[in-house]
């Protein structure tokens, strides 16, 4: 057996001693009955199988009576002298650099073989996903806010009310997001047709708020019915409570009404703010408005008589991206199927027939999902997508290659994007360092656990000079309400958090965000840099970085294509000042780790003693926990 190299050798070796035998005009040696050694016939055989080339002749098959043919052909251009190309390496050995011009020309007629064919390596293209139209070719907004602003009177077509209500908020100009999309909206509106689904994917504050609830708000106006026509779903209860706030606010001069539905409060008072009862016993809709959040809506289609989506007009879905990761009790069939979208609207999108009850939908993120099978799932009509980019070159670009989404993770144009590379043990000085160096007045910090952001906290809280406080899930409704507040109003200097309120949460004027730890996701990241530069201001995002977490954070960021984060101009060698400090603070932060564990042995033992006693038999025997324990249930006998 010959290895493939050999037998490219060997045939190679063969083709060139026929070129020889051609050269001295033996044309009869060409023929198929020449004397090949049984070797080369056998390895030319296997060349022939590799290669796809036929070397020699087999008069019975067809494949060969075309070859004869084409080889009395090429007797005959020998016989008037007409030059033959046989490009014979290119054909034996397809991974050679392909032939000169002149090695072409001076080659002469006939070889001992003929070409059916031309050997041409495929080359792997690249697959890309080809994106739906509307995906591809997307409206581009601006990241620039500053530079694009237009002021409120240029934008035509909104109501007195709902002008006078933007200068009460001190908004002078729109934002671009609102440019496009509240004057898009406002033209839906008047169509006589079933209105198109919008998907908008915008900068972390970019004003999308404003842009959902501009346009609906003077929609339901206008059409003055006390229904419940506007729905907003957020994926948690403080974003649902941002977004109520705004609603109430540009509602407060009409006679709309709003709800929230978040479990903020009770279950009946929800129920209280949703339906009421008619002197003839018919349940009656009380807002016109409702923000929700997914799994409490579930709750109150279930349970709540009355609560109706027939009048739906808007559904609005916001950070649409994160609610469609997450089930939250299927809330989409739920809510589909209150608003009864299974029948009349299927056949009204078919006959595109007037539908005044048809339901837009209205899908908002600085993130949003560019897999069309996510967003397939929204069953969305004829929808229209409005996307950001960075720069202009980028809009041009998009609009060439279909399978390139460019307004996938945009970050706001004013933010300014640092990396700072730091030994673990010094993370927490790093910190500290920052707030000091660029006296930063309102930070957030971002870690990858509660954990995390309960030691860091408390280690910051012992440097002695820093208003420091944690947020995380850890820490009930209300008192999260107030702690985010008093962040707002500058009463706090830095937040320390986990991601629980990383996404969407607007806080006032914020300096700087700080990733403490690398963000795992780079949706994480967009959103934890997006707490700053909000609404046109400056602002700064710093990830701290470990060796080991460098790759997969410029693996991150080349996901997001990001190019425009850069090293930090901070040395590790400017902590020294502090050290005595950070030697302090962890002392204080041994003794703080102490107590807790202490009151928790307490606080356990207190628990378990309660749950002893609680274990008491009908015949009034105490039972020990520990006893309890082993015995199980069957103790109280
Ligand atoms: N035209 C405007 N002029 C000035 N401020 C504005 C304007 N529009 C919105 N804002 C303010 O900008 C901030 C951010 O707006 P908003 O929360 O709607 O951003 P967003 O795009 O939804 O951000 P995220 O994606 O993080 O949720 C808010 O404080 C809002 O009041």
């Amino acid at each position: 057996m010959y290895s493939t190299a050999e037998n490219r050798i060997l045939a190679r070796s063969q083709a060139r001693k026929n070129k020889k035998k051609l050269q001295n005009g033996d044309l009869e040696n060409t023929d198929d009955t020449r004397p090949i050694s049984k070797k080369s016939r056998s390895d030319a055989k296997a060349l022939e199988e590799e290669n796809g080339v036929n070397l020699e002749s087999q008069e019975t098959s067809p494949k060969k009576k075309k070859k004869k043919k084409a080889k009395q052909e090429l007797e005959t251009n020998d016989e008037n002298h007409l030059p033959v190309e046989i490009p014979e390496d290119e054909v034996l050995e397809n991974t050679e650099p392909e032939n000169t011009e002149t090695e072409k020309k001076d080659e002469p007629a006939g070889t001992g073989f003929t070409i059916l064919e031309e050997f041409r390596a495929n080359k792997n293209n690249k697959v890309f996903r080809v994106l739906p139209t509307w995906l591809a070719k997307p409206s581009v907004i601006s990241c620039d806010l500053s530079k694009n602003k237009v002021p409120i009177s240029e934008i035509s077509g909104l109501d007195r009310f709902l002008i006078e209500a933007l200068k009460r908020n001190k908004i002078e100009h729109f934002f671009p997001v609102q440019q496009q999309v509240i004057p898009w909206l406002l033209e839906s509106q008047q169509q006589l047709f079933r209105p198109c689904d919008m998907c908008v994917s915008a900068p972390t504050g970019s004003g999308k708020t404003l842009a959902f609830v501009l346009p609906t708000v003077q929609a339901l106006w206008r059409h003055s019915v006390r229904q419940l026509r506007c729905l907003a779903v957020l994926p948690v209860h403080d974003l649902a409570v941002q977004v109520y706030r705004v609603y109430s606010s540009f509602c407060a001069d009409t006679n709309l009404q709003v709800a929230l539905i978040s479990g903020q409060a009770s279950f009946y008072e929800e129920q209280q703010l949703l339906v009421r009862k008619s002197k003839t016993g018919q349940y009656l809709t009380k807002p016109d408005i409702v923000v929700c959040t997914p799994g409490r809506l579930v709750d109150h289609l279930q349970r709540t008589p009355g609560f109706s989506l027939k009048s739906l007009r808007y559904l609005i879905i916001d950070e649409a991206d994160r609610i469609m990761e997450e089930e939250h009790n299927d809330w989409l069939f739920h809510a589909e199927k209150a608003i009864g979208v299974s029948s009349g609207h299927l056949i009204a999108q078919k006959l595109s027939v007037p539908l005044e009850k048809s339901v837009q939908k209205l899908l908002f993120s600085a993130t949003l999902s560019q897999d069309p099978e996510k967003l397939t799932r929204l069953g969305l009509f004829q929808p229209k997508l409005f996307t950001s980019v960075v720069s202009t070159t980028d809009a041009a670009d998009n609009t060439k290659q279909s399978h390139h989404f460019v307004g996938k993770f945009t970050t706001p144009a004013e933010l300014t994007e640092h990396y700072f590379k730091c030994p673990p043990m010094l993370k927490p000085l790093a910190v500290y360092c920052l707030l000091k160096k660029f006296k930063y007045r309102t930070t957030i910090c971002f870690t990858n656990s509660l954990a995390a952001t309960h030691r860091l906290c408390e280690l910051l809280k012992q440097f002695g000079d820093l208003k420091v406080a944690e947020c995380s899930s850890k820490i009930s409704k209300g008192p999260r309400d107030k702690l985010l507040k008093d962040f707002s109003s500058g009463k706090i200097d830095l937040l320390v958090c986990t991601d629980a309120v990383s996404r969407g949460m607007d806080l006032g004027v914020v300096d700087c965000v700080i990733s403490y730890d690398s963000p795992k996701y780079v949706k994480n990241y967009i959103h934890r840099a997006g707490r700053a530069a909000r609404a046109g201001r400056p602002g700064t995002a710093i990830t701290i970085l470990v060796d080991s977490e460098m790759h997969g954070f410029h693996k991150l960021l080349g996901m997001a294509e990001k190019k425009n984060v850069t090293p930090l101009d901070m040395q590790t060698d400017e902590f020294e000042v502090y050290e005595e400090q950070f030697r302090k603070a962890l002392d204080g932060l041994k003794n703080t780790v102490k107590e807790e564990i202490q009151s928790k042995i307490v606080r356990n033992h207190q628990a378990r003693q309660k749950k002893g006693f609680k274990l008491k038999s009908k015949k009034g025997n105490v039972v020990s926990t520990k006893l309890a324990k082993h015995r199980g249930k069957s103790v109280t006998k």
